[in-house]
């Protein structure tokens, strides 16, 4: 990634984090060769090979490219602290995520403010797909964002679709299409060829030799500066060295939804009672900032593969040559290869359970050493009503926020999930799947009781990756942190556009919606400064 050398000390936009949002708001403002731009990333430039191999995403956990959070104790999980990787490298999250490129829905944009429903954001979506899926009212295919099919799904992938649909599953070939309520599907993917096509990839790449862009790495963004309501700075830190570079125009933030709210407080925006004690000076009461946040909780179900045909294993010399050379095999897969969304209440109007089918073990969210063949079914919460918050412990961006997402404090989050793996189970003993299933493994026993899955689901529950709505997009500045243009309330020049402005919690994944939000905010902003 070319930097362009000629910084200056003022910039039209300042871009806090290069992530999913980030790349797409740098590369669009910086269309106009008038326009200035800094984009800041606290992290380094995107160069492991690692990134690139779509089935090598968790190697990337706990390396200098993850900023490796830990939550507070989570009591409703007998107190485990829960471990949430975060991208910290050109392309954010997107550079070590699952790349599924799944929409949320319709009916999730229900909740959100009037002028982001979902056919107000259809544009932006399109816009952004370069997308091998036709249907050209729906989906984009001359934007810059891959979309494919799986390039050869695994047959144990395969097997579980029929099986999904052995249960009553509807299969359809493509998840972005409003497909209804009880559906199976391939993973649609944020890959070229092969490899994992994230933001930066999209977008940062081929906007990177412009003149007015210019990309600096290994900076952490220490604090916005406020004058009177208006924000006139940013501080940078490089090593050891602040820096500080005075705006122009606008400071977007697109830092993520830990971050975000993290970096409006350390500058003095938030609820009181949290800045004062941090002991940081409230500048500018915004009480939503870092609350409400939501993830998608997820337990995996673990089942032996009774044929040595899985994922594990997956990386030696021949698997390493297929990719290099034809970018096959089996670490061409992203994991997650097929999912399923299904109800648990006929009554409901969309679906509460996503279930991911790995073709191979999945042990300890990505963290743990498989063992054995295996096949591996994350059980997705995906309306959780629990909420939880980011709240700083001092006036140091460097220390890690309290991350505490309160997981199933709302009971009715623990029943839904119980639901949930029954269901799954019932997919496992499916006549398809049922013929390469062997033991279980991490998994309740088949004839478990309620009590005994919920004891399962605490000791084992971990994060679906997608945490949302630490800064909240709504029309007040109470339980809302940004307006419907993503203004950061009774500040100007002050913008945000990532995950944290979810209102709520969607039933797709989040990259989705985030490039599309990020492409709206792009017009925004230039509508603005035309
Ligand atoms: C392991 C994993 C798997 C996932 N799988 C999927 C999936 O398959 N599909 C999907 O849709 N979603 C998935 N997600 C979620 C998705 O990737 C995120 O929701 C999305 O990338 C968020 O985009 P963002 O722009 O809000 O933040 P990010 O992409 O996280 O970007 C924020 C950027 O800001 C930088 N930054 C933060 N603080 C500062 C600072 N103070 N100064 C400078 N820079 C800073 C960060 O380093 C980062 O680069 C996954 C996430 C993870 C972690």
């Amino acid at each position: 990634m070319k930097r362009n050398s000629s910084r200056s000390s003022s910039y039209d936009h300042v871009v806090v984090g290069a992530g999913s949002a980030g790349c797409v708001l740098a590369s669009r403002l910086t269309e106009d060769p008038r326009t200035r731009v800094l984009l800041v990333e606290a992290g380094p430039r995107d160069k492991s090979l690692k990134m690139r191999i779509p089935l090598a995403f968790a190697e990337l956990f706990d390396s200098e490219y993850d900023w490796a959070f830990r939550t507070e104790p989570q009591k409703q999980l007998d107190g485990r602290s829960v471990r949430w990787p975060r991208g910290r490298t050109l392309g954010g999250s997107s550079s070590l995520n699952g790349q599924v490129y799944c929409r949320d829905r319709a009916i999730d944009f229900r909740s959100w403010e009037p002028g982001w429903t979902f056919d107000d954001l259809l544009p932006y979506f399109r816009r952004s797909e370069r997308s091998s899926y036709g249907t050209p009212a729906l989906h984009g295919d001359a934007g810059p964002l891959h979309v494919t099919r799986p390039r050869r799904p695994h047959r144990l992938t395969a097997a579980f679709v029929a099986a999904a649909e052995q249960t009553g599953l509807q299969h359809v070939d493509d998840l972005n299409s409003e497909p209804g309520t009880d559906v199976v599907g391939h993973s649609p993917l944020n890959q070229w060829r092969g490899r994992r096509w994230s933001s930066a990839d999209a977008y940062l790449r081929p906007a990177a030799k412009r003149r007015n862009l210019t990309v600096l790495t290994d900076t952490l963004c220490t604090g916005i500066e406020i004058h009177g309501r208006q924000a006139v700075s940013v501080t940078l830190r490089q090593g050891s060295q602040t820096i500080r570079v005075r705006v122009d125009g606008e400071v977007i933030l697109a830092a993520g939804a830990i971050s975000t709210p993290h970096l409006l407080q350390i500058s003095g925006i938030g609820r009181p009672s949290d800045l004062t004690a941090a002991g940081t000076t409230v500048l500018h009461e915004l009480p939503a900032v870092g609350h409400y946040l939501q993830d998608h909780p997820l337990v995996f179900l673990v089942r032996a593969c009774r044929r040595p045909i899985s994922l594990y294993g997956a990386g030696g010399v021949r698997d390493l040559l297929s990719w290099a050379v034809l970018r096959r095999g089996p670490l061409a897969s992203n994991a997650a290869e097929a999912l399923a969304f299904l109800r648990t209440h006929e009554s409901l109007d969309g679906p509460d359970i996503e279930l991911g089918f790995v073709p191979g073990p999945f042990v300890d969210g990505g963290y743990g050493t498989p063992t054995a063949h295996a096949m591996s079914l994350a059980i997705n919460l995906l309306q959780p009503v629990s909420r939880g918050s980011i709240v700083l412990r001092d006036p140091e961006a460097a220390h890690p926020p309290r991350i505490d997402p309160g997981y199933f404090t709302e009971p009715g989050d623990l029943n839904v999930l119980v639901e949930g793996i029954r269901s799954a189970m019932d997919i496992f003993d499916a006549e398809a799947l049922a013929v390469h299933a062997g033991d279980w493994m991490d998994s309740p026993a088949p004839d478990a009781t309620r009590t005994a899955i919920e004891a399962f689901i605490r000791r084992n529950a971990s994060t679906g990756f997608h945490p949302v709505g630490t800064c909240r997009l709504g029309s007040d500045n109470q339980t809302s942190v940004v307006d419907t243009s993503l203004r950061v309330h009774g500040i100007t020049g002050l913008r945000i556009a990532d995950a944290s402005v979810f209102p709520h919690i969607g039933r797709g994944h989040p990259h989705a919606t985030v490039v599309a939000l990020a492409e709206r905010a792009a017009d925004l902003i230039r509508a603005q400064h035309p």
